[in-house]
């Protein structure tokens, strides 16, 4: 009995050793089955501060991240700057993966000092994490200022914007202290500029501009504001990575972006502030402008839907938002095109053929300027404004490209290493426009969803202002082509200096060009008079 008893508990301790050893092996194997795979390459740099220390002995930081990419040979990337996880990407299918198959996951924006300045606490919608506020700004754009209603109801403000930049080229033209040259940069920004501002405030010069039409004072300084806000924001900055480090402003960044975020307010908030006051005190009865639609938005309860703060600092991002891709494409497709005059040439045969030279080219005549189009997305392509789209955040671990990549973490598409890449376009550093023509009968568009290359990018957090965008940068275009024959000025040197600056990315000198009268004078003199 006492044996049976032995053999049994033996015989129990042996079937609990079997489980207990089964369990344990079956535990590896799931574990070898389910590995969690490694961070994408890259550098994690040194403990606390991460590669900051690499970073500010390699400025500027984009040129070295992507430098230490094609070193390794790799499209995507990891570096870990403080706390955060920063993935650059340069593939296209990549670049998918994030926006579309994972969107949702990819929908925030990260908590950096620059943006939360810039927003003023995260009012607005491109700088806001996902969330309710998002959404809410998010919605007011689409549906509000962006509908396709809205852009009908502003079209005479565009055209308003259009004829004055051409008078303004012209007048320099005909003017005898220029000798036909024109900064096309200063045209660019000027146009922009001044249609932003006349859409949101029915004005185009704060103060009184110059005689010839030109920005006064007041408009450079909106401008310089506007630009340098945008090189700072998201700028990599150390204060985006380590907040602690933020009253110490080691880089200068904060002290850079607040002075900016003030000499543009100093504008645009008087402004806001007198209309407000004109519509609580009857003055103003009728809706002119994007301010006033936003002053008068109602929500469910009839109570306005923005406050004073929230409608401030929403007309500083659509500020931001619209000035500097357009005026950055157009300087530069325009200098490509003086570089091959084949380009310039088929461009203006277009023009001739769709418009002729008796009348300004209009909006409608747009969709049958396909190679117009095809030059301002080859400009997108090439030269984008900034080296990265704006940071998603994920809001979860999360695989993609086969790479673990952990919540929080913060994607970068590369525009510069996306619309450059080599296994995806031919010659990937010339000017063609033709390469973005499939067919005759297809349609070219800016926009691209498969994001070969980003110029508006995709998804949840894409660009709501596409057809703002892509009018307001094929009209500049189509105007200066067709408005004037343009050629390099002529001393000695016979073509246009295409160098990038260093530090970013647009062109390292402003485009100056020789520019000369090419439609009827009377379309001209129509509008001086
Ligand atoms: C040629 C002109 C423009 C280009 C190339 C452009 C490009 C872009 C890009 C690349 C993004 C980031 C998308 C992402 O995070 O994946 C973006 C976002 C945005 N753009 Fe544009 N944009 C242009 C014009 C405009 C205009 C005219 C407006 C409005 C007035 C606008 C409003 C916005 C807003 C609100 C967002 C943030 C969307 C969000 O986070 O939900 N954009 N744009």
């Amino acid at each position: 009995m006492e044996i049976n008893k032995t053999i049994l508990y033996i015989n129990f301790l042996a079937l609990l050793a079997l489980s207990f050893a089964t369990m344990i092996l079956n535990k590896r194997l799931r574990l070898t089955k389910t590995t969690i795979p490694s961070l994408p390459p890259g550098l994690m740099g040194y403990p606390i501060v991460g590669c900051f220390p690499e970073m500010m002995k390699n400025k500027p930081a984009f040129r070295w991240i992507h430098r230490f990419m094609q070193e390794i040979n790799t499209e995507i990337a990891c570096f870990r700057l403080g706390n955060a996880y920063v993935i650059p990407v340069t593939s296209p299918e990549l670049a998918r993966e994030f926006l579309k198959k994972h969107d949702v996951i990819f929908a925030s924006r990260p908590d950096a000092l620059s943006a939360k300045l810039t927003s003023n606490g995260y009012l607005t919608a491109i700088f806001s994490p996902n969330g309710d506020q998002w959404k809410k700004m998010r919605r007011v754009l689409t549906s509000e200022v962006l509908s396709p209603a809205m852009h009908r109801w502003l079209y005479g403000k565009r055209c308003e914007e259009a004829d004055h930049m051409i008078r303004y080229v012209y007048k320099q033209c005909q003017s005898q202290f220029t000798d036909g040259l024109v900064n096309v940069r200063v045209v660019a920004q000027h146009y922009c500029g001044n249609l932003a501002r006349k859409l949101i405030f029915s004005k185009r010069f704060f103060g009184t501009g110059m005689e010839d039409g030109g920005p006064g004072v007041e408009e450079k300084e909106h401008l310089h504001g506007i630009f340098t806000i945008l090189k700072y924001v998201y700028g990599l900055g150390i204060a985006d990575y380590l907040p602690w480090l933020e009253v110490l402003d080691l880089d200068g960044h904060k002290t850079i972006l607040k002075n900016a975020i003030k000499s543009v307010r100093k504008y645009q908030d008087s402004e806001i502030d007198k209309r407000v006051d004109m519509w609580q005190q009857g003055i103003r009865k009728t809706e002119e402008d994007v301010l006033d639609v936003l002053i008068n938005l109602k929500d469910a309860n009839n109570i306005p839907l923005l406050s004073i703060e929230e409608i401030k600092a929403e007309i500083i991002e659509i500020m931001l938002a619209a000035i500097d891709n357009p005026s950055n494409a157009v300087e530069w497709a325009l200098a490509e095109m003086i570089n091959q005059p084949d380009i310039l040439h088929r461009a203006c045969q277009e023009l001739d053929q769709v418009v002729g030279r008796d009348r300004l080219v209009d909006e409608s005549d747009l969709s049958k300027l396909n190679y117009m189009k095809a030059c301002a997305k080859e400009a997108f392509r090439l030269h984008p404004m900034v080296p990265f789209n704006v940071p998603h955040v994920s809001s979860k671990d999360t695989i993609a490209g086969g790479y673990f990549i952990p919540k929080g973490s913060q994607v970068l598409l590369s525009r510069l290493g996306l619309g450059r890449n080599p296994r995806i376009w031919e010659d990937p550093l010339v000017y063609k426009p033709e390469r973005h023509i499939v067919n005759k009968n297809s349609e070219v568009v800016l926009v691209d969803h498969e994001l070969h290359m980003l110029s508006f990018s995709t998804g949840r957090r894409g660009c709501p202002g596409i057809v703002l965008g892509s009018t307001m940068t094929t009209i500049l275009l189509a105007r200066l082509i067709q408005g004037f024959n343009w050629s390099a000025p002529p001393n000695g040197q016979s073509n246009i200096d295409l160098t990038e600056s260093e530090g970013d990315m647009v062109k390292a000198t402003p485009l100056i060009a020789h520019a000369a009268p090419r439609l009827e004078p009377h379309v001209y003199l129509k509008l001086l008079s």
